[in-house]
């Protein structure tokens, strides 16, 4: 492994463990940081993380440890793969470990709660790194389909691109396509908003609801993402690439989806907390509907979706209620 990228993988959850499998079969010499001390023995001795990944094969070249300063040691490439509400505390505990240069690759697709805050913002502010040294990776990428080496193409954010480019370089893989961008704002906005469609998809789903709901949730639901993008500064364009329209279609589309999949149970007239009890994994959007939609107040951004999805999730609206509500909105030009 001499001259091979280091990178240290900060989660060993569904997303962390697979990106941590990309990096790996990309050759970099890889550490995974998992919490649980039986999960990292698990990983290391049975080349497998059955809790979040049953039957995937992990690359014998990939360590795992829950030792922080052991996976950071030597990384030109951290990755960030915690639930976005638990990354400032996470990160404030790994900062005096990180390696001076090293690049910060978020993977999360959230907004913080109370600061309305993207993760690159939050890692910024934790860390005192500048902005070129933080990255984000979003795109359609399902976990359990990379890991079972399905084709698939992200986008790497980064304002320095030869940074994003290094990245790049670090994960690309047979089955892994990233391509690079510079605008940080669309890429992160797209993965965050884009969870909280999925869970008013999974609502309609769970209805009985069919196509024609999905797509229009999907179409109204792009609109209301780049509105806000375009008032937060983010560049239109990136809301019709994979880190807007591709991840939100995925997303939406698809029974692996954790949000899609929570949104489905509401829809079935399950409440939130029977819901949550009902999953050990991170469904984002539940958590990140209520800061969008504070960043669309704020920015006198209507978000009509979002808004119906506050409702659902967090004011006891049912999903009948929800439907009626964005149905008997004004009509107006699309
Ligand atoms: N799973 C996917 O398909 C996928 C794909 C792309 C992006 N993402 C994003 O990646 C991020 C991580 O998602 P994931 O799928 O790996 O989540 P997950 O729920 O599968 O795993 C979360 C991991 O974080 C760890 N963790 C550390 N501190 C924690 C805390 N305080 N509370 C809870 N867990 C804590 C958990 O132990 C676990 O290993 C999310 O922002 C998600 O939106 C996920
Ligand atoms: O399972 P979800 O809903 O968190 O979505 C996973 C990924 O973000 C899809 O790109």
């Amino acid at each position: 492994m001499t001259g091979a990228v280091r990178a240290a993988v900060l989660g060993a959850g569904s997303w962390g463990t697979t990106f941590a499998k990309v990096l790996a079969d990309a050759g970099c010499a890889v550490t995974l940081h998992a919490r649980r001390p039986e999960l990292a023995a698990a990983i290391t001795a049975d080349r497998e993380n059955a809790d979040y990944l049953p039957g995937v094969r992990l690359p014998e070249s990939l360590r795992a440890t829950t030792d922080a300063a052991e996976a950071l040691d030597g990384a030109s490439v951290v990755v960030l793969a915690v639930p976005s509400q638990s990354l400032r505390e996470n990160l404030t505990a790994w900062t005096p470990l990180l390696p001076p240069d090293a690049s910060l690759l978020s993977l999360m697709k959230g907004i913080e709660l109370g600061t309305t805050k993207r993760m690159s913002e939050v890692i910024c502010e934790v860390t005192g790194a500048g902005a070129d040294r933080v990255a984000v990776l979003s795109g359609p990428n399902l976990a359990r389909e990379i890991a079972e080496e399905q084709p698939a193409a992200t986008v790497i954010a980064c304002p320095d691109h030869q940074r994003a480019a290094a990245i790049q370089a670090a994960c690309l893989t047979a089955y892994f396509r990233p391509y690079t961008n510079t605008d940080m704002v669309g890429c992160e906005l797209g993965g965050a908003v884009k969870n909280v469609i999925a869970l008013a998809c999974g609502v309609a789903e769970g209805m009985g609801f069919g196509d024609n709901t999905r797509a229009s949730l999907i179409t109204r639901g792009l609109a209301e993402t780049a509105r806000l993008g375009s008032a937060l500064g983010a560049e239109l364009t990136t809301f019709a690439g994979l880190a807007g329209l591709g991840d939100l279609v995925a997303t939406c589309s698809s029974p692996l989806s954790r949000n899609r999949t929570f949104g489905e149970k509401l829809g079935r007239g399950m409440s939130l907390e029977e819901v949550q009890r009902s999953t050990r994994q991170t469904a984002e959007g539940v958590k990140s509907c209520r800061p969008v939609l504070e960043l669309g107040l704020a920015h006198g951004v209507e978000m009509p979706i979002t808004e119906a999805v506050v409702r659902v999730c967090h004011e006891g609206v049912t999903a009948a209620q929800m439907v009626k509500e964005i149905m008997s909105r004004e009509a107006k030009a699309e």
